[in-house]
């Protein structure tokens, strides 16, 4: 049997952070050295809350402190923007490779970390989502990008997420921007009566944020076209869905020198 990998993951009590720690205690191939969290330093992950029964290893309130005394080979970075872009960092200074779901990191933050990366020769994947169906999702918006240039992207999500619009509908964006040249849409003389009431608008595309309790995370692309359009909508109905995704980016990781942004980069 290979070593394990050696994995600490960030944001432990999280939504995300709690699906990761009970995935990657389950993964034969993994091994769960430590956790990153904002409080419960020393603690045993047991202690903090019964889901995490007979998980043992420890609590740590400072990323480095944690690397030092765990020599993971993978960092799993589940928590708030303000405090990843640092355990980033601090992962790749390092050596400590990491697999990024926290969304809501601005384009210079993203643009450092990819020369840090690559300047180093060190793995770094960075997924707005990390679901499969998903990222189908926003490949197929972009392959119906090239022949329906008018297009609204509604994201919708629980009503706890920190930023908006999510990392998904600003990635697929950023997916068909590659293939449809800027276009403003709608009405030229259309007139926003209240502020928002068309969305965020990225090259001329319009981004709508949908927040509500009892949603997890979906988004629709409606392209229209010449008395026509199309529909393309992604589900996840529970944070299950995403660690296929985690696990294969961990092992991923483990075999890249360079920064990659986006789930769609490793797929086969
Ligand atoms: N890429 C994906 O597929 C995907 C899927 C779901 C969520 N997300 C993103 O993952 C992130 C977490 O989502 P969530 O729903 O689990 O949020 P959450 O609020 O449930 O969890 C975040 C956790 O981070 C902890 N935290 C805060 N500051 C911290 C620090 N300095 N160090 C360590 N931990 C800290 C919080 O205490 C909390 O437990 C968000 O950015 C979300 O957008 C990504
Ligand atoms: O629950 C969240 O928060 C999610 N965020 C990601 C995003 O911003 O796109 C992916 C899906 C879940």
């Amino acid at each position: 049997m290979e070593t394990p990998i050696k994995v600490i993951i960030s944001g432990p009590r999280g939504r995300m952070g709690k699906e990761a720690v009970k995935m990657v205690s389950n993964n034969e191939n993994f091994q769960l050295v430590g956790v990153v969290d904002r409080i419960n330093e020393g603690k045993k992950l047991s202690e903090v809350d019964n889901e995490f029964n007979n998980i043992d290893c420890l609590v740590y309130t400072d990323i480095k402190h944690c690397i030092k005394d765990t020599q993971p080979d993978c960092l799993v970075e589940l928590s708030v923007p303000q405090a990843a872009f640092e355990h980033i960092k601090t992962a790749l200074a390092y050596n400590v490779r990491p697999v990024v779901g926290t969304t809501g990191l601005n384009q210079e933050e993203l643009d450092e970390l990819e020369t840090i990366a690559n300047d180093g020769n060190i793995g770094c994947i960075i997924a707005p989502n990390f679901a499969i169906g998903a990222v189908l999702m926003m490949k197929f918006s972009q392959m119906a990008a090239k022949y329906f240039q008018d297009i609204e992207i509604i994201e919708m999500h629980h009503d706890q997420k920190l930023d908006a619009p999510s990392g998904t509908a600003i990635k697929t964006a950023q997916l068909i921007e590659e293939v449809r040249a800027p276009k403003k849409q709608g009405h030229p003389d259309e007139i926003e009566k209240m502020p928002g009431a068309r969305g965020a608008d990225m090259s001329g595309m319009h981004i709508h944020s949908v927040r509500l309790p009892g949603l997890i995370a979906h988004q629709t692309v409606m392209l229209g076209g010449q008395g026509e359009t199309l529909t393309i909508r992604h589900d996840s109905y529970n944070r299950t869905s995403f660690m296929t995704g985690v696990k294969l980016s961990i092992e991923t990781v483990m075999k890249l020198d360079r920064f990659v942004y986006g789930l769609e980069n490793i797929l086969d």
